[in-house]
């Protein structure tokens, strides 16, 4: 039987990274998801295997990561891709064309006072305002409002240090790192606010306020869950009516990358989603029974 390759490409898919470039103070991000894919002169490779002169996929990743910290101006995914796709066709001879596909996240500067954040950024559109009622029979009314999928992220003002370290710890402390997650949060009332709409705009002000701090400087976090404490507490100080908040916060790590060849300078990480940290609590005025977690 003879047969023919007429289609033959490698290349790596979700290789996700964060981008920072830091404008004193000012800091740029960005989060991509970028899929390789090159078309080479590798028929030995399938038909023999025999691999000389592979362009291998983990060398591609490697590329994506080391691309992007080349890319020292701020730049658009248009820009970063065509960087890429030239490299690979420009270094590799056995590389005849580079096919590149990136997606950005929505992440967007936040707007504090009327301000734009020095380095504090919502996922625009994602949360969702939420309720949950219950009445009975004797007329008890309970309401317990809140928001889910509340995407913030810091490039920096973030730090964790000085945690129980044996021989399973790994993880280096730090005072500078991207703090990223996705919040859900619930805050029951005790009685009716004056206003819903009014009273949803404090509590969601609350929590950008203690994760983010003022537009200019932020605010420090040692972790997650002083963070988280600090949120609640908001809540609990400018909505009035409110007695109970709980807080889910995953610890979205974007972890220093090296790029081949380069150190980090705080500006290329790899976005993870999983694993990620989990944080919650339930903070309440004092006595005051907590609610679950709906
Ligand atoms: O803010 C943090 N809290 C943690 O509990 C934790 N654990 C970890 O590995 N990193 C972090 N960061």
């Amino acid at each position: 039987m003879a047969y023919a390759l007429p289609a033959h490409h490698h290349g790596k898919s979700k290789v996700r990274l964060g981008r920072v470039w830091r404008d004193g103070n000012v800091h740029h991000m960005v989060e991509w998801n970028v899929n390789t894919m090159i078309d080479s002169d590798m028929e030995h490779a399938f038909v023999n295997g025999d691999n000389t002169g592979m362009t291998a996929t983990d060398t591609q990743k490697n590329t994506v990561y080391v691309v992007a910290q080349r890319m020292s101006q701020k730049c658009t995914i248009e820009q970063y891709a065509i960087a890429l796709a030239q490299h690979f066709v420009r270094t590799y001879p056995l590389v005849s064309k580079a096919k590149i596909y990136v997606e950005q996240k929505a992440w967007t500067r936040v707007q504090q006072n009327g301000l734009p954040h020095d380095h504090g950024y919502a996922l625009a559109g994602t949360e969702m305002r939420t309720v949950y009622v219950t009445y009975d029979k004797a007329g008890t009314l309970d309401v317990t409002a809140g928001l889910k999928d509340l995407s913030l992220l810091k490039t920096t003002q973030s730090g964790y240090e000085g945690f129980l370290r044996d021989q399973f710890t790994v993880l280096p402390e730090v005072n500078d790192r991207i703090m990223a997650s996705t919040v859900t949060c619930t805050w029951k009332y005790t009685a009716q606010p004056p206003c819903y709409d009014a009273a949803y705009a404090a509590a969601k002000q609350g929590l950008l306020d203690a994760f983010l701090g003022p537009a200019r400087g932020g605010v420090y976090s040692p972790s997650v869950q002083y963070t988280l404490y600090n949120m609640a507490k908001n809540i609990l100080d400018r909505v009035p009516q409110s007695e109970s908040v709980f807080l889910n916060m995953p610890n979205l790590h974007f972890i220093p990358c090296n790029p081949v060849g380069s150190t980090f300078n705080n500006d290329v990480y790899v976005a993870t989603s999983e694993p990620h940290g989990n944080i919650e609590a339930v903070i309440t005025r004092k006595g005051i029974a907590p609610h679950c977690k709906l």
